[in-house]
């Protein structure tokens, strides 16, 4: 039944079409679910159709072909479960981060007591209790994506689309966001889907990668990951990791026919 699924994703097309009226298809026959509760890494080339798959999958814009349905519902319904974080937070500067948490509610008219109570937990969560009053400007990077999350996370998604959340971090905070995004998947149980260039990043988070080939952009694997939970450094130091990713690392080499 497709209401057994956080997301079900079926036979999805994207064709743009350029100002000379020229056709350039970007996905092709996408076809995969995700099941409630689960993470799953996306990884492919640049230009591989990432970032249209996940525009398309939270109804920023429509599939060409095919249909999503979330719990069984098709997405053109207006579907609400569903929160996107992009790779730059995107904070409006004049407000302060509760506020900046709270933005999605009040697009909705939904904000309330209960409503800040639960961002202020957010921030809480994220370890930014004590800057609730402060401004964007006034955090690093790092701390300004986990602003990002908690709006994300406000509306209470059952479904949380992120696109290259960590790739303008340094690679210390990238590692802390990864334990960060771990916890936070653990503790509200929502569905996650998660873009990254960085295989191992995909594979150390996902319950499975899919791998995204291109022109036009399909799926050519899609592979389970099975590794203990809650996973720690050691996790990437052991050979089972090393296998999932060379392994991955294969498929996208024949994607881009280098291997
Ligand atoms: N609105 C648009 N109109 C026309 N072409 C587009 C549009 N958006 C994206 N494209 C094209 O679709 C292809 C896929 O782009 P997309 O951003 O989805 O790839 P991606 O896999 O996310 O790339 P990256 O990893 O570099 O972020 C690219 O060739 C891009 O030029």
């Amino acid at each position: 039944m497709n209401d057994d699924y956080a997301i079900s994703i079926e036979n999805v097309g994207k064709t743009y079409r350029s100002r000379d009226g020229r056709e350039h298809p970007v996905l092709k026959g996408l076809d995969f679910r995700v099941r409630p509760g689960e993470f799953v890494s996306i990884v492919g080339q640049s230009g591989s159709g990432k970032t249209t798959l996940l525009k398309t999958i939270s109804g920023l814009q429509e599939p060409t072909e095919g249909r999503i349905l979330v719990k069984g519902r098709p997405i053109s319904e207006g579907v609400e479960d569903i929160a996107m974080v992009f790779q730059a937070p995107v904070l409006l500067p004049w407000r302060n981060n509760l506020d900046n948490v709270l933005l999605p509610l009040e697009f909705r008219g939904t904000r309330n007591e209960q409503s800040r109570d639960y961002a202020r937990e957010l921030l809480e969560m994220v370890g930014l209790g004590d800057k609730a009053k402060r401004y964007s400007y006034e955090l690093s990077g790092g701390m300004q994506q986990r602003v990002a999350i908690c709006r994300a996370l406000v509306s209470r998604p059952d479904l949380l689309l992120m696109d290259e959340p960590f790739g303008a971090l340094d690679a210390m905070t990238r590692d802390s966001m990864n334990f960060e995004i771990q916890r936070i998947w653990r503790t509200t149980g929502c569905s996650v889907l998660f873009v990254t260039h960085s295989i191992s990043e995909a594979v150390w988070l996902g319950d499975r990668v899919v791998v995204v080939g291109d022109k036009p952009g399909r799926i050519v694997a899609d592979v389970t990951i099975d590794l203990p939970r809650p996973r720690d450094t050691t996790h990437r130091f052991s050979p089972e990791f090393s296998g999932y990713v060379t392994e991955i690392e294969a498929h996208i080499g024949v994607t881009a026919g280098i291997s």
